[in-house]
């Protein structure tokens, strides 16, 4: 049974120029238990995603489509029971942990804060759950009465994680979790995320620009392009063996050290992402694409079966679909 189902959602920023289009048609569903992870460049509207989901967009961001949470819809929900979900239900933890904390507050109050304010414990069995996370997260119980400043990076973001958890949420997003830390602390983070989730039956939502990362944590992988999913399936498969040439580009923006299979790949892109204020015609990808033909250019192709459970939106990956 599908947890999140997100069915044709766009977000749309209304600034003094125009409209900015920064994610446009997604559909994706998170099976209960499952980890889906969703790549791309920056700018490809991952977090505006992430932030879609929890209704914690700013006031300038129109959202259209449906969110379903558990079968209740996000977008039109009462506010009173918008933020009885969060925490509760669904929680996100952000890049750079330094943002999401509050310096002048002991982490431990701050893990604590939203087990009281949804009611779900007083202030002494919240003092008890905050050390049993603290434990979960790897981290003394002592540590409670840090403040955020008295911590390395890899420790606050082990606080955001235990915050994200405090509450037993179904859902959790991180956004780009370990992208501040370096690359032992990252392992460490990852590993973090990878036990919490497995043991403690959660759904992750995780967004990255690194393929790898996400391949190592999730089940499924979205690769997002100027705003659109251009490749869906099963982690592994997408960071192997992409179907679409942006998705391989940036597997191999990201080659594992010793894997054979990343050292065939292709070399990573040129260019940048495009303004989503002008999106090229047909295809947003093909300025950028080494195997574009000419029809690209005005043909803007749909997701297209590309195997089982997979999908990815190509010219070429449509052409040998319909020769099969
Ligand atoms: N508040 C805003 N107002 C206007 N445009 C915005 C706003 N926030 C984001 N954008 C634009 O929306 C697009 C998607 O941004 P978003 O931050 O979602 O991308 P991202 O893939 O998460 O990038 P990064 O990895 O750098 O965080 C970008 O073109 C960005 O400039």
């Amino acid at each position: 049974m599908s947890l999140l189902e997100l069915d044709d959602v766009s977000v749309t920023y209304r600034i003094a120029s125009g409209e900015v289009p920064a994610v446009r048609g997604v559909s994706l569903t998170l099976d209960s238990g499952a980890a889906l992870g969703v790549a791309g460049e920056s700018g490809s509207g991952k977090s505006t995603l992430a932030m879609a989901l929890l209704r914690l967009l700013p006031r300038d961001a129109r959202v259209g489509g449906r969110i379903l949470l558990d079968g209740e819809d996000v977008l039109t929900m009462k506010w009173g029971r918008m933020r009885a979900v969060r925490w509760a239900e669904a929680s996100i933890v952000f890049q750079g942990a330094q943002h999401g904390l509050n310096p002048v507050r002991r982490v431990g109050d701050q893990i604590a804060e939203p087990l009281l304010v949804h009611g779900l414990a007083r202030p002494d069995a919240a003092r008890k759950r905050v050390a049993e996370l603290l434990d979960q997260v790897g981290m003394p119980a002592w540590r409670a009465r840090s403040f955020p400043h008295e911590l390395s990076g890899g420790q606050r973001q082990r606080v955001m994680i235990a915050m994200a958890l405090a509450c037993s949420p179904r859902l959790i997003i991180a956004d780009e979790p370990t992208t501040a830390l370096d690359v032992m602390v990252q392992a460490q983070v990852l590993t973090l995320i990878k036990e919490l989730v497995a043991e403690h039956d959660i759904s992750l939502l995780m967004i990255s620009h690194d393929l790898s990362v996400l391949a190592d944590v999730c089940d499924q992988l979205a690769v997002m392009y100027a705003g659109r999913v251009v490749e869906l399936g099963p982690s592994g498969e997408v960071f192997h063996e992409a179907k679409h040439p942006y998705s391989r580009a940036l597997a191999a923006a990201f080659p594992t050290v010793g894997d054979p299979v990343s050292r065939l790949a292709p070399k990573g892109l040129g260019g940048d992402p495009p303004d989503p204020m002008q999106l090229p015609g047909g295809c947003s990808f093909h300025p950028r694409c080494p195997v574009a033909l000419d029809e690209c250019a005005s043909l803007d192709v749909e997701l297209w079966p590309a195997g089982e459970h997979r999908t990815a939106a190509c010219v070429h990956v449509r052409a040998k679909e319909e020769a099969s």
